[in-house]
């Protein structure tokens, strides 16, 4: 399976020497590489499905043809990719076998303009000779400040104290909030956004404690974290926060057997992906 490459490592490398000859450095200063049109010759052309920056797509346009066409159905992708060098989209746009099929072995690089990889068909890709890049710490505060958002005001009922006054409601009596200095807070995933999501816990004076097979011991300890067994985080935790990626692994981790074991009115920030929790469980153990 292909493993992603950071979106900024395919930008300042080399590839090695079993990468497709029909990719080249362009621009030696700053060592950018583009994917060569196969029609031969002239500029590659890039499909950007999904919105993005101005500044990145005036970039893009220097050295590629580059086709903003946004809200494709498949059909229309899997036409459109087929006169396609490269293809960057966000988390919207499903890039699955249908689309590395059409392309009829032009598609050369699927670069994901974020992180998750869930909706690229990373085997596809594989058996296409296609590259996958990701851009791994483009939004890492803006995920962790979002995850901050949501526990203070989770834990302040701020979402539903709003709704009630704009209702023409005063009812501050019922959305009392609780306190998170003391309260221990598992941070699942210890990656980017993980680690920064503990390190802003620890600053609201919380008892933080992650579980994550491949995090390193020596940041866990810099951050005043405790490193503890997948059991242990869910059963102690006050308050439990998502930052894994979503793979067959993953996938409604947290389920029936994983809420019963957790503490009776635990409260879950999921900034990663829907699909980390079985819903219908969840909405049963409410
Ligand atoms: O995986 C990510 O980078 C985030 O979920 C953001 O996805 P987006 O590019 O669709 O906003």
């Amino acid at each position: 399976m292909a493993t992603p490459l950071s979106l900024s490592s395919l930008f300042t490398s080399r590839l090695n020497t079993t990468t497709p000859s029909s990719v080249f450095p362009i621009q030696r200063r700053r060592r950018i590489i583009l994917v060569t049109s196969s029609a031969g010759g002239g500029k590659p052309t890039i499909l950007v499905a999904e919105k993005l920056g101005q500044a990145g797509i005036d970039l893009l346009k220097k050295y590629a043809n580059v086709d903003c066409s946004y809200d494709l159905s498949l059909e229309e992708l899997c036409t459109k990719i087929s006169l396609c060098d490269a293809l960057i989209v966000r988390s919207g746009t499903k890039v699955g076998r249908d689309v590395f099929e059409s392309s009829r072995g032009r598609l050369k690089v699927v670069g994901r303009a974020g992180v998750g990889i869930d909706n690229v068909d990373l085997a596809a890709a594989t058996e296409y000779g296609c590259l996958v890049v990701n851009a791994p710490t483009a939004n890492t505060v803006a995920a962790a400040e979002h995850g901050i958002a949501l526990l203070t005001s989770m834990a302040r009922n701020v979402a539903q104290a709003d709704a009630s006054i704009k209702a023409g409601k005063w009812m501050r009596n019922k959305y009392v909030g609780v306190s998170l200095v003391g309260k221990t807070l598992a941070v699942l995933g210890f990656g980017k956004v993980g680690s920064e999501v503990a390190r802003r816990a620890r600053g609201l004076g919380m008892h933080v404690i992650t579980h994550d097979p491949y995090a390193p011991a020596d940041r866990a300890r810099a951050i005043g974290v405790e490193l503890v067994s997948f059991e242990v985080a869910i059963s102690t935790a006050d308050f439990i926060s998502l930052h894994l990626p979503l793979t067959a692994a993953t996938s409604k981790m947290l389920n029936d057997e994983t809420f019963a074991r957790m503490k009776k009115g635990v409260r879950i920030v999921n900034v990663a992906r829907g699909g980390v929790i079985d819903e219908e469980a969840l909405v049963e153990s409410a």
